[in-house]
Parts: C-alpha cells; sequence; structure tokens
C-alpha cells in the first residue's frame, strides 16, 4: 500500500489531466463513487452532508447527487465564503438544478439548524476541507466541526478528517473526529502520527481511476507493509538442506547483571531460523545460555583473537543488547564494524555508544542495520524524542541516506528504511511494550539475515513477523513478552512461508 504527502497528489492530479487528457471532474466524480460504496446505503436512511468551498467540497456534493439517486434523505449545507472552485461549482450548479436545497452556514443561527439536523441524520458526510487546508481553522468553521463532533452518530470524512493535516499529522486548531476515513489513491503520511486514529478513525483507500504508472512516476516509494509482500519474500526451507545453508549468527550482548538480554537476543535468533548461533559474552551470560538456550554456541568475550577470527567466518553479527554503555562497548562497535563483511545488526547499548560518533558507520565493512527506539534515536541524532516522533519517516530516511545504513525506527508503526525505498510496518501493539522486546527484535532480524536474506528483506520479514507473533498471542493475553515471542516466532514464520 502506498504512502505519500498530499503533493503527490497534485501532481499526479495534474499529470492525469494534462498529460493524459482525464477531466478533473471525471476524477472528482470517481472520487465520489468510492466514498458513496462505503456510506452503508442499505441500512441508513438519513445523511447530513457539509460541504467546504474547494474539490473536497466538489466531491461532497457529487456524494450527495448519488445520495439522492439512491433515494436517501439529505441535507446539504455549504460552509464560508470563498470563491468555489470549478469542479465544485459544477457539482453545486447540478444540485440547483436539481431542486436540491443547499443551505449556507455563515452564522452562529445556521450552525444551531445544522445541529439539529445532524440529531436526527444517521450519517454525517464530510467535505468541508481536503488536502488543501492551510491555515488554522476559525469562525464558523470552527464551530460547526465542533457541533458535528458533538451530535453526529457516524461521521465519514472525505480525503482526510477536516482540520488535520494529510502531510505532517497536525491539527488545524479544530478537527473532525471520523469513525471513518475514505482517502484517495494513498495512505496520507499524517495519518502515521502517533493519535491520529483519533480524528480519522478507520482508514479506507479508494482509487479514483489514476493509472498506476502515473502514481510510480512521482511516487517517494514509501509503502505499507502488507502480510502478502511479507509472504512473497518468507521463503520455506527446502528438503535436502543442512544446517550450513542457514547460516552462522554471532550475538554479542549480556553483561554483569545484564543477562537476560543476551539470553533474549540469542535464543530469538535459533527460534527463527539460524544454521548456527553463537554468543559472545561474560562468564554470567555464558552460563545463562548454557542453560536456557542449549542449542547454542558460545565464546567468552576475553578471547580477543578467536572473536576476531570468527568475525571474518560469520554471516551476521547482532551486537548491543545488554552490553552497557562502556568504552568496552565502543570498541567492540569499531571491532565489529572492521572485521566483519556479514550484515551487522546495531541494537540498544552499541547504538548508545554511538553517540557523536555516528561517523563510525560510514567506515562498516559489511551492511549496517541499526534498529533504534525513538529514544535512541534521539541520542543518536541530538535531536528531541518528540521531534523524532513528529516527523518519523523523515528522519529515519535521513539518517539512513547520510550513513549508508538501514534504520529500523520502532515502536508503533515501525519504520524500516535504506533512505530510498521506506517501509511502515502495521504489526505489533501495546502489549508489546516491555522490556526485552527490542532485545529480541534483533536476534531474529540478524537470524533471517544469516539465513541469506538481504538486510532490507530480513528487516522488513523480522520486524511484521514479530509484531505479527506479538499480536496473535495478545489475542488472548494481556501483556506480551519477549519470552512468548520467542515461543511463538517459529510458528507465525512458518504461517508467513
Ligand atoms: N486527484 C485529486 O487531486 C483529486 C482531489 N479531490 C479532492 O480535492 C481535495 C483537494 O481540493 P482543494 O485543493 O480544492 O482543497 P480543499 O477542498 O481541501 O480546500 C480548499 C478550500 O478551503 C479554503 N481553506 C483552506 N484553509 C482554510 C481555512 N483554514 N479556513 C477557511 N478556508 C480555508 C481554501 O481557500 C479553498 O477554498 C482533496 O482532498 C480531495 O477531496 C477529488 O476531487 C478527486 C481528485
Ligand atoms: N504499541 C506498540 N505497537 C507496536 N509495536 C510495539 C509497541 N510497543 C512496543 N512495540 C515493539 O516492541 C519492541 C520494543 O523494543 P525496545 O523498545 O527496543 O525494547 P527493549 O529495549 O526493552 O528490548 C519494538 O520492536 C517495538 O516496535
Ligand atoms: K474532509
Amino acid at each position: 500500500m502506498k504512502v505519500s504527502k498530499g503533493e503527490l497528489i497534485r501532481e499526479i492530479d495534474k499529470y492525469s489531466i494534462e498529460k493524459l487528457g482525464i477531466p478533473s471532474i471525471i476524477l472528482m466524480e470517481n472520487a465520489a463513487l468510492g466514498v458513496v460504496k462505503h456510506l452503508m446505503l442499505n441500512e441508513k436512511e438519513y445523511y447530513v452532508v457539509i460541504c467546504g468551498r474547494g474539490n473536497n467540497g466538489g466531491d461532497a456534493l457529487a456524494v450527495t447527487r448519488h445520495l439522492i439517486a439512491a433515494g436517501k434523505k439529505v441535507s446539504v449545507f455549504s460552509i464560508g465564503l470563498n470563491p468555489m472552485s470549478k469542479d465544485c461549482g459544477v457539482n453545486h450548479d447540478i444540485l440547483c438544478n436539481m431542486g436540491v436545497k443547499i443551505t449556507n452556514i455563515s452564522n452562529v443561527e445556521d450552525i444551531e439548524f445544522l445541529r439539529d439536523s445532524i440529531i436526527r441524520s444517521d450519517v454525517v458526510v464530510d467535505g468541508i476541507f481536503g488536502i488543501g487546508l492551510k491555515r488554522e481553522v476559525r469562525g464558523v468553521y470552527d464551530l460547526a466541526i465542533t457541533v458535528i463532533n458533538e451530535t453526529s452518530k457516524k461521521t465519514i470524512s472525505i480525503d482526510v478528517p477536516s482540520g488535520f493535516s494529510g502531510d505532517t499529522g497536525e491539527v488545524f486548531g479544530n478537527c473532525i473526529k471520523a469513525s471513518k476515513t475514505i482517502t484517495f489513491e494513498t495512505y496520507k503520511r499524517g495519518f502515521l502520527n502517533y493519535g491520529s486514529h483519533e480524528y480519522t478513525g478507520e482508514v479506507v483507500i479508494e482509487k479514483i481511476g489514476i493509472p498506476d504508472f502515473v502514481v510510480d512516476k512521482y511516487h517517494n516509494k514509501e509503502f505499507f507493509l502488507e502480510r502478502k509482500f511479507i509472504q512473497k519474500k518468507t521463503k520455506e526451507r527446502a528438503l535436502y538442506s543442512h544446517k550450513g545453508n542457514y547460516g552462522h549468527v554471532m550475538v554479542i550482548a549480556g553483561s554483569e547483571g545484564m543477562t537476560g538480554a543476551s539470553t533474549i537476543a540469542t535464543k530469538a535468533a535459533v527460534k527463527s531460523g539460524a544454521g548456527l548461533t553463537t554468543l559472545i559474552s561474560c562468564e554470567d551470560a555464558l552460563q545463562a545460555v548454557r542453560n536456557f538456550v542449549p542449542e547454542a554456541m558460545w565464546k567468552k568475550n576475553d578471547d580477543s583473537q578467536g572473536i576476531e577470527t570468527l568475525m571474518g567466518k560469520v554471516n551476521s553479527i547482532a551486537i548491543g543488547p545488554g552490553l552497557g554503555k562502556s568504552n568496552e562497548t565502543l570498541n567492540n562497535v569499531k571491532r565489529v564494524l572492521k572485521n566483519t563483511d556479514g550484515t551487522i545488526v546495531i541494537d540498544a547499548d552499541a547504538i548508545n555508544v554511538l553517540e557523536g560518533k555516528t561517523n563510525l558507520l560510514k567506515e562498516a565493512k559489511g551492511n549496517v542495520i541499526i534498529t533504534p527506539h525513538p529514544g535512541e534515536m534521539a541520542r543518536l541524532t541530538g535531536m528531541e524524542i518528540k521531534k523524532i516522533q513528529s516527523d518519523r519517516i523523515e528522519i529515519a530516511k535521513e539518517f539512513a541516506r547520510e550513513y549508508g545504513v538501514i534504520v529500523v525506527l520502532k515502536g508503533y508503526n515501525t519504520i524500516i528504511t535504506n533512505g530510498e525505498v521506506s517501509y511502515i510496518n502495521p504489526t505489533g501493539n501495546g502489549a508489546m511494550a516491555n522490556g526485552g522486546m527490542g532485545d529480541c527484535l534483533t536476534g531474529i532480524i540478524a537470524s533471517l539475515c544469516a539465513q541469506g536474506y538481504s538486510p532490507m528483506d530480513a528487516s522488513c520479514i523480522g520486524v511484521y513477523a514479530h509484531g505479527e507473533c506479538g499480536d496473535k498471542v495478545s489475542e488472548h493475553k494481556f501483556v506480551v513478552t519477549a519470552t512468548d515471542i520467542i515461543d511463538n516466532i517459529s510458528k507465525t514464520i512458518k504461517e508467513l512461508t
């Protein structure tokens, strides 16, 4: 599923109209038909439609015509005094020619009339503003939005909830709280922001007749990860295969007092299919792994020569969980970046020690995946967490491009990007918000890298499967722990093949 800002829509719209010769009124008609599909014509009888003066309002006026043609009772309100856009005017004139009464909302008494109509209606269709909203919502617009939110039983927003920025996810003063938003051609970037669901409700994408090649021409390669895409990439294990076919993962993790992180990462690597897994750590952590992950091999962290030799042979290295923020960790990161041409998954303390030293990433011999949560990303970039969360994709992309790495920016809607192509993960949930969950993901991604998946595919499959596993377990559990994921990840990956 494609994700974009509003400017893409304006570009593809322009190309379709000017180069392909599709009249803009046809696109508007297609948009209206896309919305009508979701208006529950079989169950509902009385609709209130509220239109602005731009093309979003034009869509709503075309929707009105279809509702009337379907025999529904409709009250139509036009709000504001701006001149109408050309196509809005066309649909307005058609309704006037049909003898449909359109009530103007320009003062407080009109707002009370709107309130009465909404109270009696089954559904409100919101076509006040779309992606053309530029400034703070004030005056009658502000009042109308409040009345809709207070009284509507069910609000369906056209393209975006009015008052919401499809680009940034900001609310311009006041905003419709929809039960459903029918958006066109692409999932809007702003919908990804934390809290946007409160305004958009369920989001549905409708095509409006613009050919895919036009969208691809301008699309900046941002996608929602879809199950079928992950299924296509995830391969079954071959009948005649042996452990040598599934690679060797080195896990550098754990320290005195933080042995759980290394056990989790190591076990996650084993359980998600690596041919061989070796933990490098202190004696306590090795003891834990000997007890809880008998399948894994281990090497004490003081055997420098042995470790460096092994680094040159393994297919992937996961480094960071539970290592502690120390000079020793920094030296280990440097050593890994220098000595392996396999894929390196950098997490937790291995990220933290790179604060102010991110240029080291540019010296990596192998491919690098970093898996920060927003707090770690803030430390790494020197930005505030709030800033990171307000523009997750762009910040992750920029970092990936600058340092030539893959960034897996974790949290709700984890972003996976190499700076060129970006994926947004829909799986996972709040039940997974507890310690060890990230260590587990690190082990899974490193394991998939060792098995021969490209770093980007391993990141996408790993993140998606980790979240889907959490979703399944959470169906009957209040909290999902890393141990729950480890116990179920093999089944989840199997279901994805
Ligand atoms: N491919 C496309 O681009 C298509 C777009 N369509 C619709 O067109 C919409 C975009 O249309 P427009 O660009 O005309 O923009 P909008 O209809 O979103 O809004 C623009 C209008 O609102 C006014 N306005 C903006 N901010 C305001 C504020 N704070 N207070 C008061 N008035 C304000 C503007 O002056 C203008 O009159 C989309 O969201 C979608 O619904 C559809 O018609 C189908 C085709
Ligand atoms: N609300 C949520 N929705 C989706 N995924 C979540 C949610 N909360 C946590 N997760 C996932 O759980 C993992 C937590 O990682 P992290 O914060 O690094 O944990 P830790 O450092 O304790 O191991 C990430 O993969 C994250 O995306
Ligand atoms: K709208």
